[in-house]
């Protein structure tokens, strides 16, 4: 039987066909690259349509014919069975998969959507995460023989045991995990130390558990699932442990293997979100604090999926943090670029880097609260209307170093500038918002995400050291960034009514920065005025008359 491709090209014949189980090769017409990869005549539509997706290409026929597709976009194609491919990510939070109960309500949520054949991103149960980290910590100093006194572990051992007890499932699925993490601790209990690969094989624990539970639970309900372990299935990542990225090798590698199961024996896929394993270590890795999301992005993109879904606690991306002010209203639409900045200046709500998957593999990502299923949440896209937008949300960063660096005139203007980011490059030190002028430059660090507690005095006076050799150096501590996400395009507006809210407060304003992105505004002030100036704001640009919150996204964004 010959599958056919079918193309709507500009240039080329409509149609090909091949032989069923062909392999073709997507190049780029212009550089001759393989893009990701190969597909083969078995594949779905939704992985041609991925592969070849705004792009020129040469397809070319394993075994010798080779066809020139000329043409921006692959319309439509169809190539052998695209029938029951799978559909979209769901990932579910901590907070979502806390308890048996809150389990309960994820499966039956899951097959609330009956036309959805998901692959199900899970993070480890409630706050195990901190748990374990702490027992980790405790292990060091509390000697081999008290490990099994550890508060923490006691915890985890009954949450996880009170778990499938009370789904009904098997004891042994977690036993032998809950072994090997005794072992673990009584190790580094051994040892007296706790490294950031250990920190990262610990934690790791939490989500091999929670996913084994779940998919042994939707079986039990008469849902075929498979788990299984990221770091198995070609998560790569850099050997950074704690805060790894994800290696390109890992899109290729993931689809194959998701889809190979899939094709060979359809079960839903149930995944442990934020881990990996390191390219040279072969250790398992973590993508930082909330990775789950950026799992469940990757997935999204490596699948050329229709929709990546992240269920929270919350009614979607809120105006500003919850818990800052109980009053935060959900926003309807977000960009890529919004959602990007918004986690990056420290929403908690999504992963600073969970948005790039999706934003290259151009797959809408839509933030839902397991909660209330029936809210709209967050829909976010590579575009919306901004029409009448102004501001979109507050996000507040706490605890950042500032510091203020103004030129000795050792070196001309242009030296200058280059010589201070050199020490930062130097130092390995990330910058997040800068202001300059001829003379001086200001400059926020985020010291939480490169350095360990204990070492950052020691870093910071070093980098005010090096600094001092080309400049009069002040360190100012305990600020906040307060950044307004939205349509810079109305800067002024924004600007104006922030300075009132501001100085009616009471405020000075230490910093101020437009990102190039267009869609940020910075403002440095005392970390103890922070909160307060949160509150002023979202009272002005969200609860007054004067338009705020997009309004024009108010419709039902699920069926
Ligand atoms: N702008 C914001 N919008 C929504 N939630 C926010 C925001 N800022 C901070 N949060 C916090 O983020 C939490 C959700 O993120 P997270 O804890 O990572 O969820 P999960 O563990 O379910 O993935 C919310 O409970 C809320 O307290
Ligand atoms: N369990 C990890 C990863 C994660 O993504 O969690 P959550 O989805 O609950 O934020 C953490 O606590 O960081």
């Amino acid at each position: 039987m010959a599958a056919s491709l079918q193309i709507s090209g500009v240039k080329t014949a409509p149609s090909h066909s091949f032989p069923k189980q062909t392999s073709f090769h997507c190049r780029s017409a212009f550089s001759s690259q393989l893009h990701f990869g190969s597909f083969r005549s078995t594949d779905s539509c939704r992985r041609l349509r991925h592969c070849c997706k705004s792009r020129v290409f040469k397809v070319s026929c394993e075994g010798g014919n080779v066809d020139v597709i000329e043409r921006n976009e692959v319309e439509k194609s169809t190539l052998g069975e695209a029938k029951n491919e799978l559909t979209c990510v769901m990932k579910f939070g901590g907070s979502s998969v806390a308890s048996a109960e809150r389990m309960r309500e994820v499966a039956d949520l899951i097959l609330s959507f009956p036309n959805e054949r998901p692959v199900i991103v899970l993070s480890a149960m409630g706050k195990t995460t901190n748990k374990l980290l702490l027992a980790g910590e405790k292990a060091v100093s509390c000697g081999v023989t008290k490990v099994d006194t550890i508060e923490e572990l006691g915890f985890i051992k009954e949450l996880h045991h009170r778990t499938v007890d009370e789904l009904g499932v098997e004891r042994w699925i977690v036993d032998e995990h809950l072994q090997e993490l005794e072992q673990l601790l009584k190790g580094i209990a051994m040892m007296k130390e706790l490294t950031l690969r250990t920190k990262d094989y610990i934690v790791s624990f939490g989500e091999c558990m929670s996913t084994r539970i779940f998919a042994a639970y939707l079986d039990k309900i008469g849902v075929k699932a498979r788990q299984y372990d990221a770091f198995e299935i070609g998560f790569i990542t850099t050997d950074d442990f704690t805060n790894a990225d994800i290696l390109e090798a890992t899109y290729t590698a993931v689809a194959k293997r998701l889809d190979d199961d899939w094709n060979s024996n359809p079960a839903i896929p149930v995944v442990t979100g934020f881990l990996g394993k390191g390219w040279r270590s072969c250790a398992i890795t973590t993508l930082g604090r909330g990775g789950s999301d950026l799992t469940a992005t990757t997935i999204g993109k490596a699948l050329g999926l229709r929709e990546i879904q992240v269920w929270k606690d919350v009614d979607g991306v809120l105006t500003c943090d919850p818990n800052i002010y109980s009053g935060a209203q959900p926003v309807p639409y977000l960009t890529f670029e919004e959602a990007a900045e918004l986690a990056y200046f420290g929403a908690q709500v999504l992963h600073p880097q969970s948005m790039r998957p999706a934003r290259e593999g151009d797959i809408p990502v839509r933030v839902k609260n397991s909660y209330n299923p029936n809210a709209p949440g967050t829909l976010i896209t590579g575009n919306r209307d901004m029409s009448k937008a102004v501001l979109t949300s507050i996000v507040l960063k706490r605890n950042v170093t500032m510091l203020d660096i103004v030129s000795t005139r050792m070196l001309g203007q242009f030296g200058f500038l280059a010589k201070v980011f050199s020490i930062f490059e130097d130092l390995g030190i990330s910058v997040d918002v800068v202001a300059t002028s001829e003379v001086s430059i200001s400059l926020t660090l985020d010291p939480s995400k490169l350095w360990s507690r204990e070492l950052i005095q020691q870093e910071l006076d070093h980098v005010v050291e090096e600094l001092e050799k080309i400049a009069v150096v002040n360190l100012l501590q305990h600020r906040s960034i307060i950044s307004l996400i939205g349509n810079v395009q109305r800067s002024s507006l924004i600007l104006e009514k922030a300075f009132n809210v501001l100085r009616t407060n009471g405020v000075n304003v230490q910093m101020i920065s437009q990102g190039a992105s267009k869609v940020n505004i910075s403002l440095v002030v005392n970390d103890n005025e922070a909160e307060e100036c949160v509150r002023a704001l979202h009272s002005s640009f969200f609860e007054s008359e004067l338009p705020g919150l997009d309004q024009c996204g108010s419709a039902s964004l699920m069926r």
